[in-house]
């Protein structure tokens, strides 16, 4: 399969705004992103749609979500290159919340007194780098200070970092679940090489609607870095699954988002009790009364 690539400088608010008109728009199949270029303090809208790119009703769309005329830069991927391995191998280890996340090309030492996690480069998001993600460390350290959660979901797995994060330092059983099916054989192979293979049950799933996930719950702890948007829509089924007194920790949601989302789940008796803030994610801890 070819991948087309849209791009186009903006500004950030532009940007965003652009993200949030194809987040509506499942008819362009489009996965949106807006990132800066901080070299050159420059804010960008790219997007990715399998080939060939629909630039004609997207330029429309932009026409319409920005009042004005955006002209996009298209590239095609070379479907046979892995370009998410490819752009993220070389990263530095990231460490956050006492978790050193390091991929395989890492040959310094590992730090003393951290829980160390190795994750490569793959098709699957969560190297640790996102601020997202280093929020949900943080939070997970936070919390795993002062108690010990004994069923646990992340939904949203992605590499299965956060659930390899929880596996390694309760030692307890904990499910990893994604939409996305290489999510789901990237978090095993992670779960494997970490050592904690046998802890983690990784499924595929859309939210919480998944037999297995069913039956595990009520859970005392729900971690999920998605999106404000599903976010906002898992609320209900966050709420049922939920035990009284469990951490809900969610990620994944821009500051200006961070209100909508913390009313959504007060609405299904969950309350607010830490934000962390990275850049311009915000991490929700909350606790079900
Ligand atoms: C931002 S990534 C987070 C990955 C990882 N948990 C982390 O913190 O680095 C979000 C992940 O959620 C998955 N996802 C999006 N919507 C979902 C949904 N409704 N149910 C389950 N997974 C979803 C995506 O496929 C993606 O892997």
């Amino acid at each position: 399969m070819q991948v087309d690539q849209l791009s186009a400088p903006l500004t950030k608010e532009q940007a965003y705004a652009l993200v949030d008109a194809v987040m509506e728009r499942d008819d362009l199949a489009l996965t949106a992103t807006a990132h800066e270029n901080e070299d050159i303090e420059q804010w960008y809208f790219e997007a990715s749609c399998e080939s060939p790119a629909n630039v004609e009703s997207f330029s429309e769309l932009a026409r319409q979500t920005l009042g004005m005329d955006v002209e996009f830069t298209v590239s095609t991927l070379d479907p046979e290159v892995n370009w998410v391995a490819k752009s993220l191998e070389g990263l530095a280890p990231v460490v956050a919340g006492g978790f050193y996340v390091y991929g395989s090309h890492e040959t310094g030492p590992i730090p003393h007194g951290v829980t160390a996690i190795r994750i490569d480069a793959a098709q699957a998001f969560g190297t640790g780098h996102h601020e997202t993600t280093t929020g949900c460390l943080e939070a997970i350290d936070k919390l795993l200070k002062r108690k010990k959660p004994t069923r646990m979901i992340d939904v949203g797995t992605g590499t299965g970092l956060l659930a390899i994060a929880l596996a390694k330092r309760t030692r307890t059983p904990v499910i990893a679940s994604d939409i996305d099916p290489i999510s789901v054989t990237t978090t095993i192979e992670n779960a494997e090489f970490n050592g904690v293979g046998n802890q983690i049950i990784a499924l595929e799933a859309t939210g919480l609607t998944h037999p297995t996930i069913a039956q595990h719950a009520p859970y005392d702890l729900i971690v999920a870095n998605i999106l404000a948007g599903p976010l906002m829509a898992l609320a209900p089924a966050v709420g049922k699954a939920a035990q009284k007194g469990a951490t809900i920790i969610l990620s994944g949601i821009l500051e200006h988002q961070a209100r909508g989302v913390i009313n959504a789940y007060a609405r299904q008796g969950m309350t607010l009790t830490q934000k962390l803030q990275r850049k311009d994610w915000t991490t929700l801890m909350l606790e079900m009364k």
